[in-house]
């Protein structure tokens, strides 16, 4: 365990059964109450309950590990310019950028990612535009789509449930969250933590996946049990933090904490893969990043509001600066508040 993180630091678990396959009045008021008191302190949670059954997630991780284990050469030519779709290659990207932490004057994260997510013209009833979906491109290799297909199903049901949850946490109409996810922006990225053996020096800038908070409304992860995910705490110290047997780990968004003013909090998160014999052990994550309707207005609820309020803004609007920050290095000046989090926490690393 790095040094400078605390085993002490509890990402509390919150059985969903209830709200996946029925439940009482009471058992349904328990998981608001722990949703919304895990959202309140730590802005991760481990959820159990989910069925999401076995055999979709290992066919997920078989899907990652047939795409990561191809040549480089062949991956990048999955590589799609302006969407956020396909291969990124390691070091094509600095994700504390889209904080506007100003670390980097180059891309400094080592993880390669496939990305793909949901397409404008699946909502044939809607006039959306692909520039802000994306076409997906999938590769060729076997099985690749209907595995990671099938997932991609199981994770949105699964955001779903949570933001139903959310919506009865915050003491909203049951279908809040739903008015702003009819048509949300999804996208599935699967990540890679490797570099071959003696490839690498990991000097100080060099990182797995640099701090950053998720853009949107709800994150739905999973990972393999190799060490690596960091969260700050609100004791402002980065704790290790892995999924439980079972568990999915999710996180809130930026959007969910500018809807709740930060009383839910949209909790920064790096990742650093253990070294072993100076090679850097593998790690594997998917992360579905729910985002909600391109054209959603996103303003706090006047309940939590007070003289510091965010703007409202689209959904659009946050996450073009967010990716202009990450992906193309312009450092993203509107995430003042974050930016001030990693800033406090840089003298406790
Ligand atoms: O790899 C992980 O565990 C986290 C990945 C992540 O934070 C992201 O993709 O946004
Ligand atoms: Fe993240």
């Amino acid at each position: 365990m790095n040094p400078h993180t605390s085993d002490t630091f509890d990402v509390p678990a919150v059985d969903i059964g209830p709200y996946v396959h029925g439940g009482t009045d009471a058992d349904r008021a328990r998981v608001t109450g722990e949703i919304d008191d895990a959202c309140t302190r730590v802005g991760f949670i481990q959820i159990l309950g989910h069925r999401i059954p076995d055999d979709v997630t290992d066919g997920l991780a078989g899907a990652v590990d047939d795409f990561f284990g191809l040549p480089l050469d062949e991956k990048k030519q999955y590589r799609v310019e302006g969407a956020n779709r396909g291969y990124s290659p390691p070091k094509s990207e600095s994700l504390s950028l889209s904080l506007g932490v100003e670390s980097a004057s180059r891309m400094n994260d080592f993880f390669e990612a496939f990305n793909v997510g949901t397409e404008a013209r699946s909502f044939t009833d809607l006039d959306l535009s692909e520039s802000d979906y994306g076409i997906n491109l999938w590769p060729e290799v076997a099985d690749f789509r209907d595995r990671v297909q099938a997932y991609y199903t199981e994770a949105s049901r699964v955001a779903g449930v949570l933001t139903r949850i959310f919506s009865d946490a915050l003491g909203q109409d049951p279908e809040f969250f739903a008015r702003l996810t009819d048509h949300s922006i999804d996208v599935l990225r699967m990540n890679n933590y490797a570099l071959p053996e003696g490839a690498v020096t990991v000097d100080g800038d060099l990182t797995g996946m640099g701090e950053h908070t998720d853009f949107g409304i709800v994150t739905v992860l999973w990972a393999d049990c190799v060490a690596g995910l960091q969260v700050l705490g609100g004791d402002g110290v980065w704790h290790d933090v892995a999924p439980q047997p079972g568990a999915l780990l999710v996180n809130l968004g930026d959007l969910t904490a500018r809807i709740t003013n930060d009383r839910w909090m949209s909790t920064l998160h790096r990742v650093k893969p253990p070294i072993v014999d100076g090679t850097i052990q593998r790690r594997r994550s998917v992360a579905f990043f729910h985002d909600g309707n391109v054209d959603a207005v996103i303003s706090t609820l006047p309940e939590f509001a007070d003289d510091e309020c965010y703007e409202p803004i689209t959904v659009r609007d946050h996450i073009e600066a967010k990716l202009a920050g990450s992906r193309q290095g312009k450092a993203n000046a509107k995430a003042v508040r974050e930016a001030a989090r990693v800033l406090a926490a840089a003298g406790k690393q």
